[in-house]
């Protein structure tokens, strides 16, 4: 077994996500059943003594039977209006299920501003740490039906990766209809599974598509950021099938590991990459994009080529290459539209107020590809 499942089978702090592809199916909305078996390995590993937070998606799709809507709407009032019937369905279906075992569960529902700004952040963290402390579940999912299109984390993955790091927790367990990453679609034939991501050389040039069932949103590319999210934060993540919660959770020995990375991101610089909301977006040539990304050096107003957004000093924005990948993201210390005039010139071209960084080294983190 490797150190990153061996990690992972025996962290005292676990987030499970389970994604609804798992929960609930197109035509009759949430199986029971299946979530009943989920409640199971979670309970069990709750007696081991592991303090566990459930990120459970599913809401949209156990609304659809309800309101006698055939498949997964597309405009955001319908996914709001199936959300609020669902998530009702899905918070009593997990009280009866945990109720089985004497546990009780606490229902939080997050937005993007509860994780992504720091006060919120404080909150909810006390939340947590209160409800574990009492012994109880926390039930996750985003708050649907207040979040608007852009206010929304859209995706659980990567709201769970952001409630591991906020709890503090030692593992991430990802559960959904597929029993690991692939080096291809699984649908488009021979495939083979990824046992272990040791870092980005074991994921270069695979190929990642999105849901198959038409229920989940991000499909294997949100799980891959997800991962990636949790690995800059120092927690491994295993992605495994919700069928075999049991197998994940009791021994870590099933799907796919990916291990952390090896210096952890300090809490600042964890939130500048992966947290905060980008306002804009610079595009570097590729000699910035070597200095920023591998040399770890300031961004200078030289090597930029194109500005996108309106921002201020002092917002955090994405650094694209060329083919428009960010490649880092940083505290820009000029306003959108002082730069175009900036753009591709050397600093001893610039008036001498002018002269600085247009991100510095210090407020800048190099992204995990
Ligand atoms: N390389 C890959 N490896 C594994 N699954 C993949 C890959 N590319 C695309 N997928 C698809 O991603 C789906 C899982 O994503 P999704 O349905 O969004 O899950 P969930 O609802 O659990 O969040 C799988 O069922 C599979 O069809
Ligand atoms: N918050 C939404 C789920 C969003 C989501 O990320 O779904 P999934 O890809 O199935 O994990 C819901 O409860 O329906």
């Amino acid at each position: 077994m490797t150190q990153t499942r061996q990690a992972i089978a025996s962290a005292r702090r676990l987030v499970v996500k389970v994604g609804s592809s798992a929960l609930t199916t197109a035509g009759s909305g949430l199986d029971v059943a299946r979530l009943d078996a989920l409640v199971d390995a979670i309970a069990a590993r709750v007696a081991r003594g592991t303090q566990i937070v459930l990120v459970s998606s599913g809401a949209i799709g156990a609304g659809l039977a309800p309101l006698s809507l055939a498949k997964r709407p597309r405009d955001l009032a319908s996914q709001q209006a199936a959300a609020s019937v669902g998530q009702l369905a899905l918070a009593h279906a997990y009280a009866e299920s945990f109720g089985r075992y004497s546990l009780t569960v606490g229902q939080v529902l997050l937005t993007n501003d509860d994780v992504v700004r720091r006060a919120h952040y404080r909150n909810a963290q006390r939340t947590f740490s209160r409800l574990l402390a009492l012994g109880a579940v926390p039930v996750v999912n985003e708050n649907d039906t207040v979040a608007t299109e852009e206010i929304r984390f859209g995706d659980n993955d990567r709201l769970a990766a952001l409630v591991a790091h906020l709890i503090g927790a030692d593992a991430l367990v990802l559960l959904s209809d597929v029993d690991g990453l692939y080096d291809g679609d699984p649908r488009s034939g021979a495939t083979r599974r990824i046992a272990e991501v040791r870092d980005e050389s074991d994921v270069d040039g695979i190929s990642v598509g999105m849901s198959s069932s038409g229920l989940g949103t991000g499909g294997m590319v949100s799980k891959l950021a997800a991962a990636r999210t949790a690995a800059a934060a120092g927690i491994p993540v295993l992605l495994a099938a919700a069928a075999n919660a049991e197998g994940a959770l009791a021994e870590a020995g099933v799907g796919t590991a990916f291990a952390a990375a090896g210096t952890r991101l300090s809490a600042r610089r964890f939130w500048l990459g992966y947290a905060a909301d980008a306002s804009g977006r610079l595009r570097l040539d590729d000699g910035a994009v070597t200095a920023v990304a591998r040399r770890r050096r300031s961004l200078l107003a030289a090597g930029i080529t194109g500005v996108d957004g309106d921002f201020h000093a002092g917002d955090v924005v994405d650094l694209v290459d060329a083919r428009d990948r960010a490649v880092a993201r940083g505290v820009v210390a000029f306003d959108s539209g002082e730069l175009p005039e900036l753009i591709g010139r050397s600093s001893h071209e610039l008036p001498a107020e002018q002269r600085r960084e247009v991100v510095h080294a210090d407020d800048l983190v190099p992204l995990r590809r």
